[in-house]
């Protein structure tokens, strides 16, 4: 099973410290979410995590292997996939094109029929993707192109999923379908889930782990359960 241990030190932007110190760690088939208000540091810790903002010290840990040294480029080889914010991919080209794109970065040398498995998995979990593959993703709803976002980021088979607010801007009703895209490929693939996400009612429903931030610091960690059934610390933090 996969597991994923991470901690950083002074992450933030030049002499802007937003996060003194974070541990997490997640395993395979688990969704650890990250909340907190507007400005608690839930983007700059995952920008950390994958080597995108300044850190004075950034261990990781993938299955065992250090990757600490890995430059973040290098990590989507090393089985870590980050979807920032903003259901971001290449507007100018089709669907086709960008989860042909995130495929061939990093197996180049596969055959048709693990291709044909990872675009066949893709449109299982986002069947709109299917009807749209020659539309340019530009053109696409945010909602569709937050599911792009996330099929592209499948592409290279990650060990671990980060994402940062899949939901943000969504209707109700394509935030449930995302998060129970999201409950299928944690239990069926086996990765690791690492969520930003500001709603924690609607993330309950998939997250296993809940880490709360404070001004960049973690004010409560623990089992989604435990919080959920603790009164005192679902008002306190997450205002429920
Ligand atoms: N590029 C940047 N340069 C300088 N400061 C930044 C930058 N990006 C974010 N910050 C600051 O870092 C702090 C944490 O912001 P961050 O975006 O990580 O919070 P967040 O919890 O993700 O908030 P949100 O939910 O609004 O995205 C804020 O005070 C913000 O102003």
């Amino acid at each position: 099973m996969n597991r994923f241990e991470a901690s950083l030190e002074r992450a933030g932007y030049g002499e802007l410290v937003v996060i003194p110190q974070l541990a997490i760690q997640v395993s395979g088939g688990e969704m650890l979410v990250l909340l907190g208000p507007n400005g608690a540091g839930k983007t700059t810790a995952l920008k950390a995590l994958v080597g995108d903002v300044d850190v004075g010290r950034r261990a990781l840990r993938l299955d065992g292997a250090d990757l600490s040294g890995t430059p973040g480029w290098r990590l989507a080889h090393a089985g870590i996939a980050f979807v920032p914010d903003g259901a971001r991919c290449f507007g100018t080209a089709t669907v086709h094109e960008n989860l042909r794109g995130a495929f061939e970065a990093t197996h180049r040398h596969a055959d048709a029929a693990s291709r044909r498995r990872l675009f066949d998995r893709a449109f299982d979990l986002f069947p709109i993707l299917r009807q749209r593959l020659d539309q340019l993703a530009g053109s696409m709803s945010g909602g569709q192109r937050q599911m792009l976002a996330i099929a592209r980021a499948l592409m290279i088979q990650p060990k671990v999923l980060i994402l940062d607010e899949p939901t943000a801007g969504l209707a109700p009703k394509l935030v449930e379908e995302l998060f129970e895209a999201l409950g299928r490929i944690k239990t069926t693939s086996g990765c690791a889930i690492v969520m930003a996400e500001q709603n924690f009612a609607a993330a309950v429903s998939v997250a296993d782990h809940c880490l709360v931030l404070d001004e960049g610091r973690p004010a409560l960690a623990g089992t989604v359960e435990q919080v959920r059934s603790n009164e005192k610390l679902r008002v306190a933090y997450l205002g429920l």
